[in-house]
């Protein structure tokens, strides 16, 4: 398993939780979907995974390492994190960037394979442009091609289509079906069902903080219907 959490419960403030008694599994070689209406806890959930947000109750165990809570040095050796609006430092080039984080994660950038990623996304002019005059799909891509060339047995990505055009969403697919089948596993979330169907092997679905369901993907609309079933429309 390389993640498991056991009752989390997470909290801004005390006595008011967000998230609720979360248990999951995210195994590898596969592709998990956490659904969720606004507000339904998605965004704090992978911050408690990722070991950002520390204010939780539970056990979140990596490779049945347990965490001491936010900021866990130990959590670089199994994820990689890209939130909804990726931190990136505007002054740097996105290849000053990528060598940056791939040392914070004690890693060096394997060339031939940002090379190839470049090209998948049509990236190579940007490579050393200043990440504060990028577009927000080129500045998304920074953090995309950075999360994809890091492989960490998990990558987790908060809403990861924001920004980008038509052919990157198809090349993003392949990539993170293909990250997965390394024996990798991806947990993103997403309001979009068309990623969930091409993409995903299970669907969590979050409502008012607590995980209600879990499905196998076998389709669009069998997924919709799940999740419209759970947090009560039509
Ligand atoms: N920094 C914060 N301080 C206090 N409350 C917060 C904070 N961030 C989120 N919340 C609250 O926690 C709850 C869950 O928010 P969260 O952002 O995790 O939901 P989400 O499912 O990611 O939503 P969305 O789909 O809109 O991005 C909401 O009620 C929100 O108002």
């Amino acid at each position: 398993m390389i993640l498991e959490t056991r009752h989390v419960t997470g909290w801004y403030t005390k006595h008011a939780p967000v998230i609720r008694q979360v248990n999951l599994e995210i195994e590898p070689g596969k592709v998990y979907a956490l659904l969720g209406a606004n507000g339904a806890g998605k965004t704090t959930l992978l911050n408690v995974l990722a070991s950002i947000h520390g204010q939780y109750s539970g056990e979140v165990r990596y490779c049945g390492e347990k965490l001491t809570g936010k900021n866990d040095k130990r959590v670089k050796r199994y994820r990689y994190f890209i939130p909804d609006h990726p931190a990136l430092f505007d002054e740097m080039s996105p290849l000053a960037f990528m060598d940056f984080v791939h040392r914070l994660y004690g890693k060096t950038v394997d060339s031939p394979r940002l090379a190839a990623l470049c090209e998948t996304f049509g990236f190579e002019t940007f490579l050393h442009r200043k990440i504060g005059a990028l577009s927000l799909g080129n500045r998304q891509k920074t953090a995309l091609i950075n999360g994809l060339l890091l492989e960490c047995p998990l990558l987790i990505l908060d809403e990861p289509l924001v920004g980008l055009d038509a052919v990157a969403i198809e090349r993003i697919y392949g990539e993170l079906r293909a990250y997965a089948q390394r024996g990798n596993a991806v947990l993103l979330s997403t309001h979009l069902f068309p990623i969930v169907s091409r993409i995903c092997d299970e669907a969590l679905i979050l409502h008012q903080g607590t995980i209600r369901e879990t499905v196998a993907v076998h389709g669009e609309e069998q997924v919709k219907a799940a999740f419209f079933r759970v947090i009560g429309h039509e």
